[in-house]
């Protein structure tokens, strides 16, 4: 076992020298999010249709992986819980949650289906499935894009740059332009966000009186 003989001082001197580093990578955030505006018509058309498709009866599923499996979680959290204010819950499900369906799906049909075959047993016509991929290629994201499109799912897709072919496979995409998968990830949190600002104006949700 080796014993960390660094001292404070030294810890804040290593610090110091990532500074730059920090620095960079939040530049490239201002940078990326100084664009974002270019997404906010697309954004705000899917938060009015999802609030008419909700009001039909539809439900939302989301998917991606690694830290896109996470966004896809956060937007699904917001819509079962809430968002900024009081509302009904509204039906939506990560694919990337069941661990017992998609442990035995990529064990018995391979990781490609984990999310395809989820599609194929939940969606149903006039369902929603986000798909979040910050390469635009996931072989998993592209076969459930592929299986919504079969049980007459629309597909809604957030990608990195593109031309790609999640991109272009969905029925609409916002392919952010940023240079790393970092970047992209954190301006489709911000996008999730503004899709739950949509969708809740849309419906119509009031801060609660106290
Ligand atoms: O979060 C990160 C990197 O920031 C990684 O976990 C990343 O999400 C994974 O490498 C994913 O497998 C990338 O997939 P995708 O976004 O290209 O579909």
């Amino acid at each position: 076992m080796s014993l960390d003989t660094r001292t404070p001082f030294d810890v804040e001197v290593d610090a110091a020298g990532s500074v730059g580093l920090v620095a960079e990578h939040l530049a490239a955030l201002a940078e990326a999010a100084s664009r974002a505006g270019a997404y906010a018509a697309t954004v705000a058309r899917w938060g009015a249709e999802l609030a008419r498709r909700y009001e039909d009866g539809a439900h939302l599923m989301a998917c991606g992986n690694g830290g896109s499996a996470a966004e896809a979680q956060h937007l699904t959290g917001e819509l079962v819980g809430r968002f900024r204010h009081d509302r009904r819950p509204l039906p939506a499900v990560a694919l990337c949650a069941d661990s017992a369906a998609h442990t035995a799906i990529a064990n018995d049909y391979g990781f490609e289906e984990v999310y395809a075959r989820q599609v194929t047993a939940w969606g149903r016509s006039g369902d929603v499935l986000v798909a979040f991929s910050t390469s635009g290629t996931s072989p998993n994201v592209v076969a459930a894009a592929k299986a919504a499109h079969e049980a007459g799912v629309t597909v809604w897709a957030l990608t990195g740059p593109g031309p790609n072919p999640l991109a272009s496979l969905a029925d609409e995409a916002v392919a952010v332009e940023a240079p790393t998968t970092a970047t992209v990830q954190e301006i489709h949190l911000s996008l999730v966000h503004a899709l739950c600002v949509a969708l809740d104006h849309a419906l119509g949700v009031q801060p609660s009186v106290a």
